[in-house]
């Protein structure tokens, strides 16, 4: 697979089949080349300063707007974006590994799973987390998000996912973004798991650098969005779609994948987590994991986002008298945790790849008793943390609730346990 290069670049693409699809010097002509349709795909308001203004255009065989009517779809019952009326419970929690399917046939819209979120769809400002498991492709079926937008990480199985910008395929390792209302469908190999960050009213875009200068963290080059690749197919198809939280699915007589050519800044986009560029202390002291930040999505408050994506890759930990793991706290943002391969640094135990960890608003947490005599008695060398892991983290300035269901299942009840073995050290004498 092909794939074009850097962050919110404004791109041009056509399928090699057809390489003049796309019109010259206008985006609207009476007739368009090979007669495709134009249909402009907007993911922020016509009026957004122009910074962030992202929109693009599609040369399709059929406008989107040929389809049946939508009609509620079943089997999402383990899926919501409400989380208003949801009794509040501020413990930490941690969940075992999410279960892979039982039975086969399971595609990853059929098998979606809320944890937890805040913020509302309707109002247009907020976030929810969810997790995956599926062993079957998507067949004759798109599905698309009304409500805002997918970063998809997944943990076990690649996903070979076909949109209307083209096709990706997106490994363990690396993530990908489906911004709102892109159609996509979602292939695998085998057993895949894995966790999704929704994001509703807001965009992801690169961190600021601050005094960091002008490279380091996600390298703008290092994003890659799909070429235009499109299918035409005159069979039955599904267009399942997310709104206001709710699943619909509508029919239609083709294949939705029958872009030929497109422009534009709005598209999905991958990232392979592996290419991070890791800044961190050369002498002394923890720093805040906000060094760690992929991805942001802001929410109207400046440095206060909906959701921040933080990665925690290996990396060289040589910080001179200092407890090198991440500090004990208690944070006024929300903090959930998954786990994509290895060990995290603050937990010697109990976090395995695959599960989740929630550290709600001002909820204390920090290392285990075992990390936390094993790294205050350590030898402080030069060291590689955690060779081989992945762990992130979904950071959120909203409150988020947990979803009844999930206060249930797969929860590890002996969590809190970790800390009870922590000692008093305390003495008079220094
Ligand atoms: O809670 C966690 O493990 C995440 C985290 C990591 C870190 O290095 C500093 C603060 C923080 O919240
Ligand atoms: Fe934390």
């Amino acid at each position: 697979l092909k794939y074009l290069t850097g962050f919110g670049n404004e791109h041009a693409s056509a399928d090699p089949r057809v390489p003049d699809a796309l019109p010259v010097g206008q985006n609207s002509p009476q007739k368009c080349p090979h007669g495709l349709y134009a249909e402009q795909l907007s993911g922020t308001a016509f009026t957004a300063p122009r910074v962030q203004n992202q929109r693009s255009w599609l040369y399709r065989i059929r406008p989107s707007v040929i389809h049946h009517p939508f009609s509620p779809k079943s089997g999402t019952k383990s899926w919501t974006n409400n989380f208003s009326a949801i009794p509040p419970n501020p413990n930490q929690y941690r969940w075992h590994p999410f279960p892979l399917p039982t039975s086969e046939g399971v595609t990853f819209v059929d098998n979606l799973y809320t944890v937890c979120g805040g913020g509302d769809v309707i109002s247009r400002s907020g976030l929810a987390i969810h997790q995956y498991s599926c062993n079957a492709s998507m067949e004759n079926t798109a599905m698309y998000n009304s409500d805002g937008d997918f970063l998809i990480v997944p943990q076990q199985g690649p996903l070979e996912i076909t949109t209307e910008f083209g096709r990706l395929l997106v490994d363990s390792q690396e993530i990908v973004v489906i911004p709102q209302g892109i159609r996509f469908s979602v292939g695998v190999r085998g057993p895949s798991r894995g966790y999704i960050l929704e994001v509703y009213g807001t965009h992801f875009q690169l961190p600021d650098l601050g005094p960091i200068g002008a490279n380091g963290l996600a390298n703008a080059r290092d994003f890659e969005t799909p070429t235009a690749w499109f299918d035409d197919l005159d069979v039955e198809f599904t267009i399942v779609n997310k709104y206001q939280g709710a699943w619909f699915e509508a029919k239609q007589g083709h294949s939705p994948f029958d872009v030929v050519g497109w422009h534009g800044n709005y598209c999905p986009y991958k990232y392979d987590l592996r290419k991070f560029m890791v800044i961190n202390t050369v002498s002394f002291d923890h720093c805040d994991p906000s060094i760690f930040t992929v991805l942001t999505a802001p929410s109207v408050k400046h440095g206060t986002a909906i959701a921040d994506f933080v990665i925690f890759p290996p990396r060289w930990g040589c910080a001179e008298n200092t407890f090198r793991p991440p500090y004990y706290h208690r944070n006024c943002m929300s903090e959930y945790m998954g786990l994509i391969a290895g060990c995290y640094e603050a937990k010697e135990g109990g976090f395995k790849p695959g599960g989740g960890s929630l550290h709600s608003m001002m909820t204390p947490h920090g290392p285990d008793f075992a990390c936390f005599e094993a790294a205050s008695n350590a030898e402080l060398s030069p060291q590689r943390v955690a060779e081989g892991t992945m762990s992130f983290m979904f950071e959120s300035s909203l409150n988020m609730a947990i979803v009844p269901w999930a206060l249930e299942a797969n929860v590890d009840k002996d969590y809190y346990k970790d800390w009870q073995p922590l000692k008093k050290h305390f003495s008079l004498q220094k």
